[in-house]
């Protein structure tokens, strides 16, 4: 275990800027092993007091909810997902909701160039003005969940590239709102063509989620199926709530998703059906498969589809790995 030491104090009463509470910080963040970061603690620009700071300029208002507001109070953890991501020099790097750019001030340390996607536009304005000079970020005030993200990428890799510049695919490295993450990781984990990496800070529990490949638990679910299809995903660490402000009621962590490219993807027939087989699977809990998937063929061929690659005709969909799905999909296909 790398243990970093907490973040900068709190100012004291008297010091600390209006309109906003005070908050309590984590006493330590825990961070497993695989980390690569040193454990050192760095008291840089975007602590408690900066945070506060900017987000009381120009009279800008309390955190909004409905926006998943919870901003990061600890650099450390800002540099950690960067480290996560292997940001290097000349990366093109998304982040969505950059928010007070605390994270995005990382990134551009980094030498990433950087294409920041903000709902607020409070916040674009602010994320403006703080970075107003850089030409390495564009900040672009869009709704993540409604914009066209593959060709907004695609654009910028092709600018880049007609000035000589040789791009690698993207990266994604972001603190996201925790009510879009399905949104976020349904639309670029199968950009695979564009994106080497997704590093995201996560509400703890669809961190475990989405990272766990053990069989027969409630929790598998086709999103497991989807992330495993596209991806490798990697748990990396836990980030208390109290590191964040306003405090959410619930921990969040680090998860790095490295895609796949198309020619790594499993070998199925097609895609459209592969999913929307694997759909039907798990529709209607508990059932066997061969009753589940009777709107695609009898049930005396899906028995044979299952006993052809190895299965009990009893299977069920928790039951089944990536690999099964895929073998089963292509002997249904065949028929
Ligand atoms: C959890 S905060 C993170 C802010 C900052 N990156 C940080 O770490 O402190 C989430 C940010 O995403 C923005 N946001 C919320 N919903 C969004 C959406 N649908 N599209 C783009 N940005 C969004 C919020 O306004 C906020 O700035």
């Amino acid at each position: 275990m790398l243990i970093l030491r907490p973040p900068s104090p709190p100012l004291s009463g008297a010091s600390r800027p209006r309109l906003l509470p005070r908050t309590r910080l984590a006493p330590l963040l825990i961070v497993s092993s695989s980390s690569p970061s040193s454990s050192k603690s760095r008291r840089t620009e975007d602590d408690y007091h900066a945070i506060l700071k900017a987000l009381n300029s120009n009279g800008r208002r309390v955190p909004r909810k409905s926006l998943g507001q919870h901003y990061m109070l600890n650099s450390s953890v800002n540099e950690e997902l960067v480290n996560v991501a292997g940001v290097n020099d000349g990366d093109l790097v998304l982040e969505i909701g950059p928010g007070t750019g605390s994270l995005t001030n990382v990134l551009i340390k980094a030498g990433a160039s950087v294409i920041a996607i903000e709902k607020d536009p409070h916040m674009v304005v602010l994320v403006k003005e703080r970075f107003g000079s850089t030409d390495q970020l564009m900040v672009l005030q869009e709704d993540f969940t409604k914009c066209h993200i593959r060709s907004q990428l695609s654009s910028f890799m092709e600018s880049k590239n007609s000035t000589g510049h040789e791009l690698k695919r993207a990266k994604v490295v972001a603190n996201i709102p925790f009510n879009i993450s399905t949104d976020v990781v349904k639309q670029l984990l199968p950009m695979g063509d564009i994106i080497s990496d997704v590093v995201l800070l996560l509400q703890d529990e669809a961190a475990l989620r989405l990272t766990d490949v053990s069989l027969r638990k409630t929790e598998h679910r086709p999103v497991n199926i989807f992330v495993n299809f596209y991806s490798d995903p990697e748990y990396k660490f836990k980030v208390e709530r109290s590191n964040f402000f306003p405090q959410p009621n619930v921990d969040a962590a680090v998860v790095r998703f490295k895609l796949k490219l198309i020619s790594d993807y499993p070998p199925v027939i097609s895609t459209k059906s592969f999913f929307s087989m694997v759909n039907s699977a798990f529709n209607g809990k508990r059932k066997m498969l061969r009753r589940s998937l009777q709107h695609i063929c009898p049930a005396l061929e899906i028995e044979a589809a299952l006993m052809n690659v190895g299965l009990p005709t009893t299977s069920r969909p928790e039951e089944l790995t990536l690999d099964d799905f895929v073998k089963l999909h292509n002997e249904i296909e065949k028929v």
